[in-house]
């Protein structure tokens, strides 16, 4: 069996940010939807402030941060690449926690995590950085157990294991063979002494499978799925529904 570990759920509120973005009306708000995801039961709020600002703007992070000193039992998480502009946001905001993501400018959307032995030394400083100005420090990673123990020697407190080849093989022939090598790195991760994060394209149907499998996961961070069920049952219905979802593993 896994270890059980209760799963906190944070909102990605990128999407309702682009949908913002295509008016100059300020709706729907990133504020609004924050405080309605966070009342129905939302661990933290996450967003992903692209230097492209395509959808969560600089402006989006200091009101989140804002709205979040009222609600001190939950987290600001924020993604990003830390040799852009993430680390002025840290530096400003000081976020509960920070996931380091290795997106290039533009890029679509995030589709791999860091590289070990490749990014390790530039990665040091910026971490011992983020954690002195307070921030618990995630690193995004693809599903390799052997890159663990580096993820931990350059100080990561976190990973955040990057969903994507679960979720598209999810309900495929080739679902158990992609769930192993998750369960594989997570206890790599436990062993190491890092905690483990979740997240990319999780939604209410893979959700349950990946974390009764893979163990030991704290958090999840998940948007755009989410944010399409709030278009159709509101932000409160869905808050609850995924964490209803994982309140049963
Ligand atoms: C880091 C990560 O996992 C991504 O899922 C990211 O937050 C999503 O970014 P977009 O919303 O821009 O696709
Ligand atoms: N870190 C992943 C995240 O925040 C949301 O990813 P997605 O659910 O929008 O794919």
């Amino acid at each position: 069996m896994p270890q059980h570990t209760k799963t906190a759920l944070s909102v990605n509120l990128n999407k309702v940010a682009l949908v913002r973005n295509t008016r100059h009306l300020g709706i729907p708000s990133i504020t609004r939807a924050a405080t309605l995801c966070l009342e129905a039961g939302a661990a933290g709020i996450t967003v992903h402030p692209r230097p492209d600002e395509r959808h969560i703007r600089a402006g989006d992070v200091h009101d989140l941060a804002a709205l979040l000193k009222a609600w001190p039992d939950r987290e600001f998480n924020i993604e990003g690449n830390p040799f852009h502009n993430l680390m002025d946001f840290v530096r400003q905001v000081r976020p509960h926690q920070v996931t380091f993501v290795p997106d290039s400018e533009g890029q679509f959307t995030s589709d791999h995590g860091w590289t070990f032995p490749q990014d390790a030394e530039r990665l040091k400083p910026l971490i011992a950085e983020a954690k002195a100005l307070g921030a618990r420090v995630s690193l995004f990673m693809d599903p390799i157990p052997e890159a663990m123990a580096a993820a931990k020697a350059v100080g990561a407190d976190r990973v955040e294991l990057y969903t994507e080849t679960y979720a598209s093989a999810y309900g495929m022939p080739k679902q158990a063979e992609v769930l192993a090598a998750f369960k594989a790195t997570a206890e790599a991760a436990l062993k190491a002494g890092l905690g483990i994060n979740a997240g990319h394209d999780l939604n209410r149907d893979n959700l349950h499978t990946f974390l009764t499998t893979v163990p030991g996961v704290q958090e999840v961070s998940i948007g755009h799925a989410l944010i399409a069920d709030a278009l159709e049952l509101g932000y409160t219905e869905t808050v609850r529904a995924y964490n209803a979802c994982m309140s049963q593993v």
